[in-house]
Parts: structure tokens; sequence; C-alpha cells
């Protein structure tokens, strides 16, 4: 069994999108959230979907549930304080009904360039291998910097980005959120965040540059950009 939790409980507070969450923002007339789940509803190796939302916008999510007929969706729980919170409450709402074997796809709402192509290569690595996170290669320098100096040059040959999805067997997904908690971390960055803390060997998955997650005003425009090369046939997903 295969599942994807998208992660919708954000506010969008980098984002100046007057009062809409980010993630209902639309492209091409359909609202973010939605062009996410629909890649995880029309893959044929999901069986179910989670889903963390915003619990102010969990009616008009509910909505658009049914206007898109994304009909995988199978739990809607309401997001916490933080993004880990509400990834920890997505895991416990499905380890309640699904065995622990079961791979779980921690994905962002707002990553709606996501393509089929990952979404195997994520669920084909976590059961040959282990815990799977997306990367795409560093093509800029990056450096470290803790005042206005620079500390440090990193070496971009061994430099990727972790993006999403990020995914594991449901267990190792309990317990890592539960961990964390019991060791009082409410706040951490991400699930890699956690899964290698928890000493886990995590396995590489090569996605796209255009996997972008809209965080800023400016990657929204980048991302319709893409939408629209995608509509012309110019590019995968
Ligand atoms: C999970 C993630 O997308 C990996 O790059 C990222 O950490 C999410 O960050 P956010 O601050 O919760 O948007």
């Amino acid at each position: 069994m295969n599942i994807a939790l998208i992660f919708a409980g954000g506010i969008g507070s980098r984002m100046s999108s007057q009062n809409l969450p980010k993630q209902f923002l639309e492209i091409h007339g359909t609202p973010l959230i939605v062009h996410t789940i629909q890649h995880f509803q029309e893959h044929p190796e999901i069986d179910r979907i989670a889903v963390a939302i915003l619990p102010a916008w969990r009616e008009r999510f509910e909505q658009l549930v049914t206007r898109y007929e994304l009909t995988k969706v199978a739990w809607i729980v309401d997001g916490g304080a933080t993004g880990q919170e509400s990834r920890h409450r997505a895991i416990r709402a499905v380890s309640a009904d699904c065995p622990g074997d079961a791979v779980v796809l921690v994905h962002d709402g707002v990553r709606p360039l996501i393509d089929a192509q990952l979404i195997s290569d994520n669920i084909r690595t976590v059961r040959e291998r282990g815990p799977a996170i997306t990367c795409t290669k560093g093509n800029e320098t990056i450096v470290s910097s803790s005042g206005d100096e620079i500390d440090d040059v990193l070496p971009r040959d061994f430099l990727y980005t972790a993006q999403a999805p990020q995914s594991m067997r449901l267990s190792t997904a309990l317990e890592i959120y539960d961990s964390a908690v019991a060791d009082g971390d409410d706040d951490s960055i991400d699930t890699a965040t956690l899964l290698k803390r928890y000493g886990h060997t995590l396995f590489r998955v090569d996605g796209p540059r255009s996997n972008i997650k809209i965080t800023t005003a400016e990657d929204y425009y980048i991302c319709r950009a893409f939408f629209d090369l995608r509509e012309r046939n110019q590019i995968g997903g």
C-alpha cells in the first residue's frame, strides 16, 4: 500500500497573497493544492491520500475534494501550530488505519509540479533500499554565512537541494515524529532532518529542477511559467 501525505497546513507568511493561503492560489483556474493532489490521484501506484489543512480552510478544501473528484483523499486532518505538528497529525491518522509497512510519501501542498516518474521513483527506492529523499543537484556555488562575512565556500560537487516527496515506511514515519516530540522538538524543518537525526540511512532520488516549492510571490510566477510550458508540451509531467 502506498499513501501520499500532503502538508497544506501553512498560512504562507513568506508570501503576500492577501488573505488567501498560498495553497489556494490558482494557476490556469485550478487551486495549487488541487494541482498537487491530482498528480497523486492519477498515479496508479498511490492508494490513498491524507491531507493536513488549515482548520479555517477545511470546509473550502472539502468542497474542492468533491468538485475535482479527488476520490483517493481518505483523511483530512487539521494542521497544527507547526509543519512538524501537521505532518505528525496526518501520520497518526494514517497509522490508525494502515499497516506499518505501507509506504508514505510526504509532500508539500505547494509543490504542484511533481510528476509521475518522481512518485514511482520514491516508491521503488523505499521498497528496495529505504527512506528516499527527492533532491536536485546544485548549479550555483553555496556558501555559509552567519554574519556579513562568508564563513565557508562549500564544495559544489557534493551539494544538492532536498525537495519533496520525502518517503519512508509508515512505521518509520511514526517512530521519528513520536521521538521528536518525546525529545522536546516540535518545529523541525522537515522529515529528512528527523530521519537523519534518528540514525536512518537516506537514499537520494534525483528529481527535476522544475519541482519547485512556492514560497514567495516570485516562485508563483516561475511556477506559472512552468505550467505554461507543460501545457505546450515542452517539458514532461
Ligand atoms: C520539505 C521541504 O520542501 C524540503 O525542501 C521544505 O523543507 C519545506 O519547507 P517549508 O518551510 O515548510 O515550506
